[in-house]
């Protein structure tokens, strides 16, 4: 009797842990954010933002949501450390990439960075989020801004493709309104906190809704 309550307790009281991976390009504010994710969900708060030095390696901070355990990774952004983002893929759940809305220097950069991890064949079928961080800098780029930028970019980089291919090559490409419509941005600042709890509701309900039409279809 007692086995059959104690499993049915654990069955109650299961979590699914899910891993969150925040992706960016150095001193777009990953860190940043998953120490405010921290301070906002958990009982010890995160580190503030002048104790934070840039990641060389990686950083990790669990929250828990009904049913849920959400794991965020928050990888280095460095040239150099990017090379290990692809050995996190495999067990990711979702990603959230992170921009500096502030810096338009490197926002090109940014997107090409993006572009590559979009097209890891394991990250096709995750919910990705991206983050325009830095919304309390006067002047940073909105929402919309990030969106029409990434739409102008992706268009551009599709038009110079396929001048280089030629116009018999077959594409695998993405259409242009096809990525647009998937595209999920959001602002934030991680600094302040605004939106950040936004950006994991999202998250949680789209790894929810993975799972389910995962367990539908088995
Ligand atoms: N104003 C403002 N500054 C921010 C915000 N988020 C991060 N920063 C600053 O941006 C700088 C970089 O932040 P990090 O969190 O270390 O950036 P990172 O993406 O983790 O960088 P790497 O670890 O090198 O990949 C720091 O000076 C932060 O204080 C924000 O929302 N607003
Ligand atoms: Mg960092």
């Amino acid at each position: 009797m007692y086995h059959l309550l104690s499993g049915l307790y654990q069955q109650l009281t299961r979590k699914d842990e899910y891993n969150v991976l925040i992706l960016g390009l150095d001193n777009a504010g990953k860190t940043t954010l998953l120490e405010k994710i921290k301070t906002l969900y958990n009982p010890t708060p995160g580190l503030p933002p002048d104790k934070i030095a840039p990641t060389v390696g990686q950083n990790m901070g669990k929250i828990t949501l009904p049913s849920t355990i959400l794991q965020f990774w928050d990888l280095g952004g460095q040239r150099d450390i990017r090379l290990i983002w692809p050995r996190y893929y495999d067990d990711c759940h979702a990603v959230a990439y992170v921009v500096d809305a502030a810096d338009r220097e490197r926002l090109e950069e940014g997107w090409e960075v993006f572009e590559n991890v979009l097209s890891a064949p394991q990250i096709l079928d995750v919910p990705l989020l991206l983050l325009a961080n830095k919304q309390d800098v006067p002047g940073s780029m909105t929402v919309e801004e990030i969106r029409n930028h990434y739409e102008e970019w992706f268009q551009r980089r599709q038009r110079e493709h396929a001048a280089a291919l030629g116009p018999m090559s077959p594409t695998s490409e993405v259409p242009t309104a096809e990525r647009m419509a998937s595209l999920n941005v959001q602002g934030i600042s991680a600094i302040e906190g605004t939106g950040v709890r936004d950006a994991v509701n999202w998250l949680f309900i789209r790894v929810q809704n993975s799972r389910q039409r995962r367990d539908g279809n088995s």
